[in-house]
């Protein structure tokens, strides 16, 4: 039976981190939490801006192709004084998003800057997704669509205009990250909640002569 191990016990899901990026009030965290809390109404996304201060994460559980995942989703601080934090997190992510907000043309053009230190912390082989945020504010748009899929296609990889307050293309951009990321499957973990640290190991290597 698909998602059975030989013997008859279940499959750990797989573990796939993803990393939020991007300069700050692009609106990363409203779109984790639009993705992540089911049923959140348009006023669940405060229309008052309160800071990301460090770092925090959000699991949400999926199932691709019979395949079970789970998403850790880790929300870093856009600011400046939290860079070297924030980006001290890429390492070990197999995906990113990659966010600007359609009305702020800095968060745009800071992409680049971006995609730069993602490939300097996490390698090559990463897969990012890029989301024009807050299309919802049609009025106020500095950054036209065509200009975000030409940069998308610049450094080969898919892109949304997404709003999280209306909730536009939040479900399809994870949708395609996590397909992505599981395609090349490579750096993927299973989820073993347990990790057994036998202490008696633990003390003969600490013990051992020379080290
Ligand atoms: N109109 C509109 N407003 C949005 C949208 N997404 C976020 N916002 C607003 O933009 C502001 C910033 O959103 P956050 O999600 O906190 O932004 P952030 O990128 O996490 O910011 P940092 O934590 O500083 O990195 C908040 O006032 C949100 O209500 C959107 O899709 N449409």
């Amino acid at each position: 039976m698909e998602g059975l191990e030989e013997g008859g016990a279940e499959k750990p899901p797989m573990l796939v981190k993803i990393v939020m990026a991007g300069e700050s009030c692009v609106g990363k965290t409203s779109i984790v939490r639009r993705y992540t809390e089911p049923g959140l109404p348009p006023a669940g996304i405060p229309a008052s801006y309160l800071a990301t201060i460090g770092i925090d994460f959000k699991v949400k559980p999926v199932t691709f192709n019979d395949t079970r995942v789970k998403l850790q989703i880790w929300d870093t601080a856009g600011q400046e004084r939290f860079h070297t934090l924030s980006t001290s997190y890429f390492r070990g992510a197999q995906g990113f998003v990659l966010v600007y907000d359609i009305t702020n043309l800095d968060s745009f053009q800071s992409i680049t800057g971006w995609m730069k230190d993602i490939h300097e912390k996490a390698g090559d082989e990463v897969d990012v997704i890029l989301l024009g945020n807050k299309c919802d504010k049609e009025s106020e748009r500095v950054v036209p669509k065509q200009k975000g899929e030409k940069l998308a296609w610049e450094h080969g990889i898919p892109f949304f205009e997404t709003s999280a307050k209306d909730n536009v293309n939040i479900e399809d951009a994870f949708s395609v990250l996590t397909k992505e990321i599981l395609e090349k499957k490579s750096c993927v973990l299973y989820d073993l909640d347990v990790v057994a640290l036998n202490e008696n190991v633990f003390e003969s290597v600490l013990s051992y002569p020379g080290v």
